[in-house]
């Protein structure tokens, strides 16, 4: 797929305020600084469409940018910043919880995961939320540039691992990315293509 036109639409904490288009939308969420911002401008190939920074926990609301005049990309805010307070913390896990369940639009959850880190639990235990309310989703594993090619195949080997010895019969679908140098962006970008195929067929 070649992205022709990414465009911001609306940024809310709502999802009632979500716009109505019936079109299909994924969702990239992960923990603060995992490089959803980085990742979400290599794709598209626009340097600022979402903001990066050094700084976690700057995405703190649900940003809505049409592709292509096609699908939506839903960047969501970080979860697990440290930093916030409790009470924000809360009503952010709130209004993203309802958003992924009440937003019908949903086709796909990318769940990013920064590929160097083992196993944390606020991960696992999101893709638990996920699961249990049958919401699809793949993973991403993210910064991929800053590993060996042995060393990630391993820290994959052990995700697998890990989820497959807990609640999953078999690891989700997964690609491997790197903001720095495009790793990964035709492979996301074939599986969303494909996707919006089945569903326009259907
Ligand atoms: N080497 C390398 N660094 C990356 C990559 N992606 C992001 N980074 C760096 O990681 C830091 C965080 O990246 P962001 O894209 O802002 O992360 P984010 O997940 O959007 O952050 P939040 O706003 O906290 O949710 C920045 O310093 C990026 O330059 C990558 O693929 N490779």
């Amino acid at each position: 797929m070649k992205i022709k036109t990414a465009n911001f639409v609306i940024s809310n904490s709502d999802v009632a305020k979500c716009p109505k288009d019936r079109i299909a939308e994924y969702a990239f969420i992960g923990r603060s600084n995992v490089g959803k911002s980085s990742l979400i401008n290599m794709i598209t190939e626009r340097n600022k469409l979402a903001k990066t920074s050094g700084r976690p926990g700057k995405t703190q609301l649900i940003n809505h940018f049409k592709i292509n005049n096609e699908w939506f990309l839903v960047d969501l805010p970080g979860y697990g910043y440290a930093r916030v307070s409790k009470s924000i913390k809360k009503t952010f896990q709130s209004f993203i919880k309802k958003y992924f369940l009440n937003r019908e639009q949903l086709v796909c959850t990318f769940v990013l995961i920064d590929s160097r880190l083992e196993p944390q639990k606020i991960d696992l235990e999101f893709m638990e939320f996920l699961g249990e309310n049958g919401i699809p989703f793949c993973i991403i594993f993210t910064k991929v540039d800053k590993l060996k090619l042995n060393e990630l195949n391993k820290n994959i080997q052990f995700y697998s691992k890990k989820m497959t010895s807990t609640l999953w019969e078999e690891m989700p679908q997964y690609f491997t990315t790197s903001a720095s140098n495009s790793t990964g962006k035709k492979e996301l970008l074939n599986y969303i293509d494909q996707i919006n195929n089945q569903l326009e067929k259907s």
